[in-house]
């Protein structure tokens, strides 16, 4: 007997934001699920529902424990899973779903920023084979040591989606957006970006590392490292879509695919006697002061001191430049910062960082430094100009 394929499609928050667009999403499952497909569906929380979430937290408690702001963001999820199994009953569809824990993804215990360790979907096996489409609620697992509930943070869902595919051994792993499939910059900043129909996973780990909010950048390197068939697609548009490939055609050409930025930097500055013992004093009190680890991006130690540059969702850097103020040896150093990243194809060319910050400076924008990682370009400019940046470096595109 031949075993149906199975597809596991991931649904974000934009897709979600209404009753209507649910049900429109559940009639689409329902079209798969008829043509004989074994249906993963991976849903995000509606519209902005994790932000407003995130800012009830924040009025209640201005330093809200890690452990409950996790419990509270994947209701979040557990609202869309079951409106969208719902939905699915009503087409005459059978359908069931889970939370994290139930579908067996298990995570190490750092909340708000936990990794997956171990996926065991013994119920959502135990389901496809009764021929249900079942709905998983995305961004969350269970730590199961400590059996916490815990978050993969902002933008997790797309992880969730390529673990299971991997685990299942999904035919496709299809991420389902608003947008035009990965374009070669934010279209909310950049009206005539380009869609990039293939990528190769390096060039879009990359860019998803450097702030291009259309994957969790964790998602992109599971794919590659579990050889899962990834997929960006526009919602009810079968051919607006990026195809993720191990290799695109072509040698070292160092072509521009894309600017992608970050909206806020910040930097720490730590008094010690090397950089081992800067970064023992940045560990201890993030552990101290229950804080996740933000995304760490470059750090350097002179005369005393370790300075460290990271970035995170901007309320965990607000939490933790408060917990700087009752700090011996930690203060933020400098002004905040935005990052403009150029990523290119088969490397970075040795002149376009200084290609880029001439056109930065014919705008009147003045770099502050660049970093450079094997296929970008990284230059740091003022906040107030990273949306005229990215514009500007487009034109190298
Ligand atoms: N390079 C990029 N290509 C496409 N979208 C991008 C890029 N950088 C940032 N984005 C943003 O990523 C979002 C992705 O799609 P959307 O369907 O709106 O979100 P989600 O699935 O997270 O709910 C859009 O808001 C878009 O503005
Ligand atoms: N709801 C979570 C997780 C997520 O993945 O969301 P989305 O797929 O809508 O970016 C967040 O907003 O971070």
């Amino acid at each position: 007997m031949r075993i149906n394929p199975i597809i596991v499609q991931k649904y974000g928050g934009a897709c979600l934001e209404t009753p209507a667009k649910i049900r429109a999403v559940a009639s689409s499952l329902a079209d798969l699920h008829s043509r004989g497909h074994r249906v993963v569906a991976i849903v995000s929380a509606m519209g902005k529902t994790t932000d407003e979430l995130v800012k009830i937290a924040y009025q209640v408690s201005p330093h809200p424990n890690r452990r409950e702001l996790d419990m509270l963001l994947t209701t979040g999820e557990r609202i869309s899973m079951s409106l969208m199994s719902m939905a699915l009953s009503d087409l005459g569809v059978p359908a069931i779903s889970f939370t994290g824990s139930q579908a067996g993804v298990m995570t190490d215990d750092s909340h708000s920023s936990a990794r997956i360790l171990d996926v065991r979907p013994i119920r959502v096996r135990e389901e496809l084979d009764r021929g249900r489409i079942v709905v998983l609620a995305g961004f969350q697992g269970v730590n199961p040591v400590t059996k916490e509930i815990t978050t993969l943070g902002r933008g997790g869902s797309d992880t969730t989606a390529v673990a299971m595919a991997a685990v299942l051994k999904a035919e496709c792993c299809e991420i389902i957006k608003e947008v035009d499939g990965v374009c070669s910059a934010d279209p909310r900043i950049v009206a005539n970006s380009k869609p990039l129909r293939q990528l190769d996973f390096v060039s879009l780990s990359e860019m998803c590392f450097w702030g291009a909010k259309v994957l969790h950048y964790r998602s992109v390197e599971l794919a590659q490292s579990q050889n899962v068939p990834l997929v960006i697609k526009k919602w009810g548009s079968a051919e607006h879509s990026t195809q993720v490939m191990k290799e695109v055609v072509g040698m070292e050409s160092g072509r521009v695919l894309a600017v992608n930025s970050m909206a806020r930097i910040e930097h720490v500055e730590i008094d010690s006697a090397d950089l081992n013992q800067g970064f023992e004093k940045f560990a201890q009190h993030l552990k101290q002061n229950g804080l996740s680890w933000p995304q760490l991006l470059a750090s350097a130690f002179t005369a005393g001191k370790t300075r460290i540059m990271m970035t995170c969702d901007s309320e965990s850097l607000d939490t933790l430049l408060r917990t700087l103020e009752s700090s011996k040896d930690l203060r933020k150093q400098r002004e905040t910062l935005s990052s403009v990243s150029l990523t290119c194809f088969g490397g970075v060319s040795s002149d376009l960082p200084f290609k880029a910050i001439q056109i930065l400076q014919r705008h009147g924008i003045i770099a502050d430094k660049y970093v450079l990682s094997p296929h970008s370009v990284n230059l740091f400019v003022p906040v107030d100009s990273r949306e005229a940046a990215v514009k500007a470096l487009h034109s190298l595109i």
